[in-house]
């Protein structure tokens, strides 16, 4: 439509300037306008970043790490961030140092707990129950029905030698038939308990630095288990319906950092960094200590007689207590990779992509850490609706475990009644759903240390009793769980690995992050 002289456009009759305007009014009503605009243009500009924004999180790869406690979840995780984000992963590394003093200060204690207890009972023989001579059980009970002793037989491990020193023992006259031995310590044990007592109080400034995080799950009647995410939850003290609460997402590796500005602890950063140095100073001080107390033969037959169970990377620590009890100490990778720090809630991570030569360079992934203990399990639900794939971890060394929060229930068992639930999930029947059969290493170990599977895995049966052998059988049963009980027909992507072997679990990760892309394109209908 065109328009006449006498039918005009009626916008260009509103932007026409008034009648008679002065050259100051002009001035006015223009700077009015462009204001308007300014700010017209400020907001079309939020709107557009907002899209985008949202276009690239709803793009963004959402990766969910689940498995029972213990598994390697945040230890996969930071795999992740070595191997796809380095420059990020160095700026993070040092402040990992806490926990790793932490993880040896504990192992530490354990022992001198342990040996404390067994010198009090030798000074006090009547208080000893069965025929004289026979250690009394620990105080602490092993935290596993298993036999196996962990690296205590590891004969490839640096520092402490394989066969214990030729411990002092005793001879019971009294007893009859068989002989039986008590370990007499020395004076050099008193000492050790002495000088190295200063450790109990730095354990605990640790721990309240670090947070809940750093204490272990126990058995606990009072708390709400449920073997699967799907079981229903209590009304309290957890909430029915699980929500996205804060609580439940902390930001990335930041926890014990976020712990800093607990009520608990009104400590600023800078009187927190003077605490954390003078632990780092009192550790320093029992250095020579806590090798004499490892490297001592009396100790490690008394932890052997115990079946004293220490924690998986406690050997670890122990064996490089001499670099890691230093002033200047600075944390490698694999210092962190053995780290122990559990995961309470869901935690959400942002993975930048870092590598310029990476097809996936620049791309963002939100990987979300989950706290893998039944007292957990209810809290991920809720992060189902909308992830892409599953990296579930699945540990094959525990054939012969329990769980911590419930010791009747076997550590495999549980593993594979948490895959058929996530693998027959129809919430998760879109999802890519990879399989990490971890800690070989320890699994070999143990086997090489006399485990026989079958006493354990009935249904293993005649088999050979090697570790391939068995990751082989494992493989075979979660494959066929994933074929029997997936609600639509899907790829299965299992693998055997070592999550503390660093170069090893990159391959993976890349071939396995190939598979998820790959995955989540053809959801997105690319290819
Ligand atoms: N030897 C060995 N140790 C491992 C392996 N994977 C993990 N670990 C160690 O096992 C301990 C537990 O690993 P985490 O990654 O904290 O376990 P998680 O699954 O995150 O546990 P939660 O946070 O409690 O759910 C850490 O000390 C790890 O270093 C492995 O393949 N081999
Ligand atoms: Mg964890």
């Amino acid at each position: 439509m065109r328009f006449s002289s006498e039918m005009e456009d009626p916008i260009s009759v509103l932007l026409r300037p008034p009648p008679n305007e002065t050259l100051q009014e002009r001035e006015v009503r223009l700077s009015i306008e462009a204001e308007a605009k300014r700010v017209s243009d400020q907001i079309d500009e939020g709107i557009k970043a907002e899209r985008v924004a949202m276009r690239k999180r709803k793009e963004c790869t959402k990766l969910l790490l689940l498995g029972q406690s213990e598994s390697g979840k945040s230890t996969t995780l930071r795999n992740f961030q070595m191997t796809f984000a380095p420059k990020a992963w160095q700026a993070e590394r040092a402040s990992w140092r806490a926990v790793i003093q932490l993880n040896l200060v504990r192992a530490v204690n354990t022992i001198l707990d342990t040996v404390v207890s067994e010198m009090s009972s030798i000074t006090r023989p009547s208080s000893r129950p069965g025929p004289p001579g026979i250690s009394p059980p620990s105080s602490s009970p092993p935290r596993a029905s298993a036999p196996y002793l962990g690296d205590f037989n590891d004969d490839s491990d640096a520092g402490r030698t394989s066969e214990p020193q030729s411990p002092k023992l005793s001879s019971d006259s009294s007893s009859s038939a068989t002989p039986t031995y008590f370990l007499q310590f020395t004076s050099h044990h008193s000492v050790l308990k002495l000088s190295l007592a200063p450790l109990r109080s730095v354990e605990s400034d640790l721990k309240s630095f670090l947070g809940s995080g750093s204490e272990e799950i126990n058995a606990d009647v009072q708390n709400f288990t449920a073997a699967t995410p799907f079981d229903t939850a209590p009304a309290s003290p957890v909430p029915s319906k699980p929500r996205r609460v804060k609580e439940f997402t902390v930001q990335s590796m930041s926890a014990w950092k976020t712990s800093l500005g607990s009520k608990s602890r009104p400590t600023s950063p800078r009187t927190q960094s003077t605490e954390l140095d003078s632990v780092t100073e009192v550790i320093a001080g029992c250095r020579e200590d806590i090798r004499s107390l490892w490297q001592d033969g009396m100790v490690g037959e008394l932890l052997k007689r115990r079946k004293i169970k220490l924690q998986d990377s406690a050997f670890y620590y122990l064996n490089n207590a001499d670099r890691i009890a230093r002033s200047g100490y600075e944390p490698s990778d694999d210092d962190v990779l053995r780290a122990r720090l559990r995961t309470l809630g869901v935690q959400e991570h942002k993975l930048s992509f870092e590598n310029s030569a990476d097809f996936d360079y620049g791309s963002e992934w939100i990987i979300y850490d989950v706290g893998g203990a039944r007292t957990s399990r209810w809290a991920w639900l809720p992060y189902f609706d909308d992830a892409h794939a599953i990296l579930f971890l699945a540990p094959i060394s525990c054939f012969d475990e329990q769980l911590a929060e419930d010791p009747r229930v076997n550590r495999l068992q549980d593993s594979f009644i948490l895959w058929k639930s996530i693998v027959s999930s129809k919430l998760l029947a879109n999802c890519a759903i990879i399989l990490f059969m971890n800690k070989y290493d320890l699994l070999a170990k143990k086997i090489k240390s006399g485990a026989i599977v079958k006493n354990y895995t009935v249904s293993y049966g005649e088999r050979e009793n090697s570790p391939k052998e068995f990751a082989r059988y494992l493989r075979h049963q979660f494959k066929s769980q994933l074929r029997e009980f997936s609600p639509q027909s899907r790829a299965f992507y299992g693998f055997t690995t070592s999550v503390i072997d660093q170069k090893a679990t990159a391959t993976t990760l890349l071939y396995m992050r190939d598979c998820i892309l790959r995955d989540h394109l053809k959801q997105a209908d690319f290819v």
